[in-house]
């Protein structure tokens, strides 16, 4: 398909002097630009393609800019982009340097909030509408577009409970297409099911009794229905939710039929729609998997073992052990707080609960695990996915703050993997009973060890792991990046007489005092290095226990620095952040 309409329409003043009869073509269009580009550059997919009509229908109605709309999550926000003066720029989509992957206000003025953590969209939109009236600017409207998945979090509930009792210009859109990455869970889903089969509801809806002026259920790619809709609701003063169906990965045969697969698809081929063939030599497995698989291992042993997930159950593969033991494993929804005070209840009884969270979306939930978990030094067992840099996802999801923003949790045992089998035999020796809570960190994507299905090996806590002896320098690292600083090393002593000690760290907390002690007597300089900020992580822990010790080497923090490190591949933004195994190799040069 040509895009000769699309490439006409460089803002949405462009669109909007389209006649009504011309928008199917230009949604068909950008379904096929969203397609083409995705299918080469990837990205996120499903979102996108099922909100192509809701995308031009909402810039065609709205006065955008002036007008503001937020998108929840902003995975599903490619069209409004290509839409909003970014269509030649997209194949930089989530590229070094090229424009991001979600909304972002400093990239654009349509761009109204950023985005990336989902459920903010409501409280965001209605403090924008509160603004305008305490501003004078009673003529603008806010528009927040919610998927089913998203509204259902504890977040986007407070902010409706805020909002029904306000008279702002507030048009809540709930794009209700039944599922979030993985199938919509819950009792609210199961209540939009039936709205959506009954047609209309006929009793006070949910949304009416919070006092918004309810409408739907609509066919959200009927352009036409949607925008005589959206009409009409500019009309209408206060809260107002319009409740949206649509079909994730519309208009792409595979994407609508296995969405969880085409949620982010990687590669595909644009006009099949097949998925391009993954390499077939054996591969080191993925994190999650051996997360995933050894738990299951363990929990047909152990029947205390229960696993928690909020959404994430194939991203995290949790997924394994909700087949194989589905009383045990629970999906709870895009509930971070939840999911952490839920272990907590199940960990009061004896149970034994492994929570698994990606360790950006953890950072919801910081209340519940100092004060609902560590306080009462429940024995909860964390495992905190996507830990460091992820990559192209970028700054709202690296998971880069909680070696620092967990060190300072009392009676927390907070451990970092350096390979696959020692994420396998920490996952073993938790359950083995610690008496308190303990986070399991460990990054996204593969390992480097093929036979990681290993007898499990029990870890002593808070020891450390002297991985070589050097003569001068000590390196400290902690999790996965030793990789990084042991190829350093390596081409560091294949050209010179220097010997590099390296001590993989293991424990962030309780820190090994005793080795400690050693590499200070032992060592004249010091350096540390972590794939998370330098602020207040491992480099800060060493800094403290060499001041509490009256040790004065010179120490070297060597990790994510003070900034949020955007979009860009893992190797590239490892590299900016001075941890690549390029940069860590410069600073053992100019300590020597
Ligand atoms: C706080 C938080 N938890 C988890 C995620 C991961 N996540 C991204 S999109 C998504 C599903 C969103 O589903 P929905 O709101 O229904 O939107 P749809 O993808 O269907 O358009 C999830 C769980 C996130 N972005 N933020
Ligand atoms: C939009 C969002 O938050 C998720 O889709 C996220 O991109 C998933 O990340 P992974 O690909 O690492 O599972
Ligand atoms: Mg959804």
């Amino acid at each position: 398909m040509t895009n000769n309409l699309l490439q006409t329409i460089q803002s949405p003043f462009d669109l909007r002097k389209l006649p009504k009869s011309k928008l199917p073509l230009l949604t068909s269009e950008l379904r096929q630009f969203i397609i083409n580009a995705v299918a080469t550059k990837e990205g996120h997919l499903g979102a996108s393609l099922g909100v192509a009509e809701l995308t031009v229908a909402l810039h065609y109605v709205f006065n955008t800019p002036e007008d503001l709309l937020v998108w929840d999550v902003g995975h599903q926000a490619y069209g409004h982009k290509i839409l909003t003066g970014r269509r030649d720029l997209f194949h930089t989509n989530r590229r070094l340097d090229g424009i991001s992957g979600f909304p972002k206000r400093d990239e654009s003025e349509y761009d109204t909030f950023g985005v990336g953590h989902s459920s903010t969209a409501i409280s965001a939109a209605l403090g924008m509408a509160i603004a305008a009236q305490l501003q004078g600017h009673s003529h603008k409207q806010h528009i927040a577009v919610v998927g089913d998945a998203s509204i259902a979090s504890g977040m986007a509930f407070e902010a409706l409970n805020h909002a029904g009792v306000s008279d702002t210009n507030l048009l809540v859109i709930l794009n209700d297409n039944a599922i979030g990455i993985d199938p919509s869970v819950g009792a609210l889903k199961n209540y939009l099911t039936q709205v959506n089969l009954d047609g209309t509801p006929d009793t006070d809806t949910l949304f009416e009794a919070l006092n918004f002026n309810y409408s739907g259920p609509i066919d959200g790619h009927d352009i036409s229905v949607l925008i005589d809709e959206l009409e009409r609701l500019k009309t209408v003063p206060g809260p107002k939710l319009l409740h949206v169906i649509t079909k994730k990965g519309k208009g792409l045969r595979q994407a609508e039929e296995d969405q969880v697969k085409y949620h982010a698809p990687g590669k595909f081929n644009a006009e099949t729609g097949e998925l391009l063939p993954k390499s077939t030599k054996a591969q080191p497995p993925k994190f999650q998997d051996v997360f995933g698989k050894t738990l299951v291992e363990l929990a047909s042993e152990n029947k205390h073992i229960v696993g928690i997930t909020p959404a994430m159950p194939t991203g995290s593969s949790l997924k394994f052990m909700m087949e194989a033991f589905p009383d045990r494993a629970f999906d709870v929804g895009i509930a971070e707080q939840h999911a952490v005070t839920f272990a907590a209840g199940l960990a009061t009884q004896g149970m034994t609960v492994y929570c698994n969270i990606y360790a950006t979306f953890l950072q919801r939930a910081y209340d519940q695990l100092i004060h609902d978990v560590c306080l009462q030094k429940l024995p909860v067992i964390f495992c905190l996915d996507r830990a460091g840099l992820v990559g192209e996802d970028g700054a709202t999801h690296h998971g880069i703050f909680d070696l620092a923003f967990l060190r300072c949790i009392p009676n927390l045992i907070v451990f970092a993997p350096r390979n696959e089998l020692e994420l396998r035999n920490i996952l073993f020796t938790a359950q083995l009973g610690l008496g308190l809570p303990i986070a399991i960190r460990y990054p996204r994507g593969r390992g480097h060890i093929l036979e990681w299905k290993q007898p499990f090996k029990k870890i002593e806590i808070g020891k450390a792991h002297l991985l070589k002896e050097g003569n001068q320098i000590a390196i400290i690292s902690i999790g996965t990046i030793a990789t990084n600083v042991s190829e350093a090393i390596k081409s560091i002593e294949e050209t010179s007489e220097i010997i590099i000690a390296h001590y993989d760290i293991r424990f962030l907390k309780p820190l090994d005092e005793i080795v400690l002690h050693k590499i200070f007597s032992r060592y004249k300089k010091i350096v540390t290095v972590e794939d998370g900020v330098k602020k207040g992580g491992l480099g800060s822990a060493i800094v403290e226990f060499a001041a509490e010790n009256a040790y004065t080497h010179p120490i070297k923090i060597l990790g994510i620095p003070d900034d949020f490190p955007e979009h860009g591949t893992v190797e590239e933004l490892q590299e900016l952040a001075g941890i690549s195994i390029n940069k860590i190799r410069q600073e053992i040069y100019r300590l020597i």
